[in-house]
């Protein structure tokens, strides 16, 4: 570390689903440190199994603050060990994974304001959160409060219309609903609510930050046109709400000066700037450096796909954000919570736990699998909604077993034929000059990229990091310091290494895929039909 010592730079956090990362970007935007502290391996004594807890009734998921606290505690103590120079950090920015909401207790306010610089994070902290336990993207269990906040504003569509989503059982305004009405004490003893993106940004700031436009989106609360509140869902979900949340900024604003507190203990400058933290999947965004006509495909814990939008066309499936990069513009995004985690259980009982077995049984399988499908679900998808494991035979016949590598390749296949179908539900088409961005955990794994490239039928690009979320934080950081003289994102990251081609598309792909995607999409709608009946 000692030779990057005097390396002036912007910090990129992102405050994930399993792990807080980090990485150091340097004014020519090289990364030159990177590092992270993972929850199940590093911070044992929450118990946690991929960064959370799920609860009995299988659709309630939390994870515990403190545990996020500590990890920020873990990790800067490493930094500094490491001869980490902070004093030459210009500004910082972050990410959270999107929905999850913390709950500051009356009086944390306080506490965060006259922080000890010989104390720890966490030492502090623990009794400023009126809830321990905060709900996550991964809990369903608010069904009840979605068609609720549906019904006061004039049914699906038009929730859609005004929050760029209809009611989704992980946005930030369901759970916030959850709470209010099984805990009303909590609620009412709680001071502000933040996503996790602005609870990380006030842990540098020393006091509040503000919730930004692209990651308020994610709550089904933020009118994405206007970009304020709108009363008739706060109304809906909570009293005294907008007071508990704050007013939204532009996601590219400098929330303040980073706390005394890191001044005096890690040695940061005082004037170090604190941009507004965002969701990781706008972070992303900017850290891939989107162009229109693209697509990203992150594969971290959950898989998520976007793209950049000029006009936002919000309908009942998939998500509309503010576009954290460009306040005119918007994302769109569709999230499946069937990633990582179900390619490692498969992983785990076919593969001996093994990535490189794994990547065996792709090479040895031919594209489209022989005409073999599979649907693999363990936990209720978002997008569609289905659960469970569902094979089929090149016939249409539901089997109840593939052989491990027809099983492996089904699995992957599936996961990218879902993503291009629905994808293309949003109005997506795939251009000649179109490009995948992938990046994510699994974006490491070349074979699973090639099933990308093929099944797109497009080639799959990478950045030299997986963690986009970290680098575009980074990215946005420089942005917001160069932000009153009116840049545009572009000209700050101008510079940026290109992203490296990983993988293109096999010859004879795309007559392989055309018969297989349709008949994927007719299975899909069949397993929905016997679980929840014909469409209306
Ligand atoms: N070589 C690999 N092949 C496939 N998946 C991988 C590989 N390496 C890591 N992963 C997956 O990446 C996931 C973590 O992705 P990451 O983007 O870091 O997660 P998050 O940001 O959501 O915490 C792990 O759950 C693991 O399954
Ligand atoms: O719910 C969503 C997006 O709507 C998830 O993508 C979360 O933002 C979690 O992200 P990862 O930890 O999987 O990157």
């Amino acid at each position: 570390m000692a030779e990057h010592a005097a390396r002036r730079c912007c910090l990129g956090w992102d405050f994930s689903t399993q792990q807080v990362k980090v990485v150091a970007v340097d004014a020519e935007l090289n990364v030159f440190y990177e590092d992270s502290v993972l929850f199940d391996r590093d911070l044992l004594e929450f118990g946690t199994q991929g960064g959370v807890h799920v609860h009995e009734d299988g659709l309630t998921v939390t994870s515990p603050v403190l545990m996020w606290v500590q990890a920020l505690d873990i990790i800067l103590e490493k930094m500094k060990a490491s001869g980490f120079d902070f004093s030459q950090v210009l500004a910082l920015s972050g990410a959270g994974q999107q929905h999850g909401s913390v709950y500051w207790k009356a009086g944390a306010s306080q506490v965060l304001t006259s922080l000890s610089p010989d104390l720890l994070l966490h030492e502090q902290l623990q009794a400023c959160f009126s809830i321990r336990d905060c709900p996550v993207w991964m809990d369903s269990s608010t069904t009840a409060q979605c068609r609720q906040l549906e019904a006061t504003v004039g049914g699906a569509q038009a929730l859609s219309c005004l929050t760029g989503s209809r009611a989704y059982e992980r946005f930030t305004g369901n759970q916030i609903a959850k709470l209010y009405q099984q805990n009303p004490e909590a609620y009412s003893h709680t001071e502000r609510i933040s996503l996790v993106s602005s609870f990380a940004a006030s842990l540098f700031l020393g006091s509040y930050s503000p919730i930004d436009y692209s990651d308020g989106s994610g709550m089904n609360l933020l009118r994405i046109q206007d970009k304020v509140w709108s009363q008739a869902c706060l109304g809906a979900c909570a009293p005294h709400l907008e007071e508990k949340l704050g007013l939204p900024v532009p996601s590219c604003s400098v929330v303040g000066a980073i706390s005394s507190y890191f001044v005096q203990r890690y040695g940061f400058p005082p004037g170090c700037k604190v941009v507004a933290f965002t969701g990781d999947n706008p972070a992303s965004l900017a850290g891939m450096r989107l162009e229109e006509g693209d697509i990203a495909v992150s594969l971290g814990t959950s898989d998520t796909l976007f793209l950049w939008l000029q006009e936002p066309t919000p309908t009942l499936e998939g998500h509309i954000f503010c576009n954290p990069v460009d306040p005119q513009h918007y994302m769109a995004l569709l999230c499946f919570k069937n990633g990582s985690l179900m390619r490692e259980k498969i992983r785990d009982e076919l593969a001996s736990s093994s990535w490189s077995e794994f990547s065996k049984a792709l090479q040895s399988t031919e594209m489209g699998n022989s005409g073999n499908l599979g649907f693999y679900f363990d936990v209720m998808e978002i997008t569609p909604e289905i659960i469970g494991r569902h094979r089929f035979s090149a016939e249409n016949h539901e089997v109840s077993a593939f052989p491990w590598d027809v099983e492996i390749r089904a699995l992957i296949e599936g996961q990218f034929m879902a993503k291009k179908i629905h994808a293309e539900g949003l109005g997506y088409r795939v251009m000649p000059k179109t490009k995948i961005l992938a990046t994510g955990g699994a974006s490491h794994n070349r074979d699973i990229l090639q099933v990308l490239a093929d099944v797109f039928g497009t080639p799959v690009y990478v950045i030299d990091t997986a963690n986009s979320a970290c680098v575009g934080s980074a990215y946005r950081a420089f942005h917001g310091l160069a932000a009153g003289t009116d840049v545009p994102f572009s000209e700050v990251v101008k510079l940026a290494p290109n992203p490296r081609l990983a993988a293109a598309p096999t010859p004879g792909a795309s007559q392989v895929y055309e018969a297989l995607l349709q008949r994927y999409a007719m299975l899909e709608q069949r397993i929905l039909t016997q679980t929840r009946g014909p469409p209306e």
